[in-house]
């Protein structure tokens, strides 16, 4: 059997002019960190690797020291490529800029680099998920590159992805093209093409949402969820069931492979804040992911996709996955 790796798969995408070349090359950087990440987390105990930092990051989350080594690893990794003009993270208060006179490479790269960390500790599934977006023009101008540049709303996305760290290793990726999914052989040590043209299927029986915050959620939530719970005797005349993994990787990953619909909403823990989860980080990738496989992603409102980001950590409402059960959700807040 043939097979063909990231690498390659890669090449072919810039040989038919559909990546190009400097792409191709960050992806590659990307894919390499991934793996690094995967062999310190798959450390565990052995590795001095699970506990928090005693840290909190930007957003008031107490870091994890897996957190903060993940977003090392994809840092040192890709700062010197040449390929990039800087980077965001989840775990960084700030925009990094690379080093030297901007502007440098042609891409911006932003990252979730541990989704899920509070699963570390417990042996269960996480993540990291990766956005790049195009360096915006400023004619050779000179300066800092600001927090603007990356204020783009994800249909500006050139390619986006995410590795689980789960009992496979998989590399999920989109190039604007469809959704490829890479196991890791770790023999090999390389990420192969093992999921060709992943889709979502369009209905589904199967929903993903933290029950425990029900009694804060708005009423379209309340009412849709109702209805879910009701079953073969409800408005749906039909049985759901219910997963909930706490990394949206792994809930995402599942809704790729199986169907279903994942849902965070805005609640009134907080009213104040949109949502929990980041829109440049989590929202606008596994949206991205989840539109090239054929599903729906929105905040209830409007495609997430479409929205313009304000702030580098700004938090959005999220409902993405089978098409006929986001429309439905989405559906509810307009009435
Ligand atoms: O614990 P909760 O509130 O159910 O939240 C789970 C959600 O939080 C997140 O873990 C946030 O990600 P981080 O671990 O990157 O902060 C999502 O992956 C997940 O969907
Ligand atoms: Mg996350
Ligand atoms: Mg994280």
């Amino acid at each position: 059997m043939t097979r063909t790796s990231l690498s390659r798969f890669l090449i072919e995408q810039t040989r038919s002019h559909q990546t190009p070349a400097e792409l191709r090359f960050l992806i590659e950087v990307v894919a390499r960190a991934c793996k690094m990440i995967n062999h310190q987390v798959s450390k565990g105990a052995l590795g001095g690797v699970l506990g928090s930092m005693g840290t909190e990051n930007v957003q008031g989350e107490v870091q994890k020291k897996l957190d903060v080594l993940s977003n090392e690893i994809l840092l040192e990794a890709n700062e010197w490529g040449g390929h990039l003009a800087g980077m965001a993270s989840e775990e960084m208060d700030n925009a990094y800029q690379i080093p030297g006179k901007y502007p440098k490479g042609s891409y911006l790269l932003v990252f979730d680099p541990l989704d899920g960390s509070s699963n570390i500790d417990v042996n269960v599934s996480v993540g990291t998920i990766f956005s790049v977006l195009r360096c915006p023009d400023r004619n050779g101008e000179e300066g800092d590159l600001g927090e603007e540049a990356f204020l783009q709303a994800g249909t500006e996305q050139v390619a986006a992805g995410y590795a689980i760290y789960g009992p496979q290793t998989m590399l999920v990726l989109t190039l604007g093209n469809g959704v490829k999914g890479f196991t890791l052989d770790s023999e090999m040590g390389s990420f192969i093409l093992t999921h060709d043209n992943i889709r979502v299927p369009e209905t589904t029986a199967e929903f993903a949402i933290n029950m425990s915050n029900q009694r804060h959620w708005e009423a379209p939530v309340k009412r849709y969820v109702d209805e879910l719970l009701q079953g073969q005797e409800g408005p749906l005349e039909k049985d759901y069931n219910m997963r909930w993994v706490a990394a949206m990787v792994a809930d995402v990953h599942r809704i790729l492979t199986r169907g279903g619909i994942f849902m965070y909403p805005r609640d009134a823990r907080e009213p104040e804040k949109p949502g929990k989860l980041r829109l440049m980080y989590e929202a606008n990738p596994m949206s991205f992911i989840i539109e090239q496989a054929g599903g729906v992603s929105t905040n209830g409102h409007q495609r997430i996709m479409d929205i313009q980001p304000e702030s580098l950590h700004e938090r959005v409402a999220v409902f993405l996955g089978s098409k006929d059960e986001v429309e439905r959700i989405t559906g509810y807040h307009s009435k």
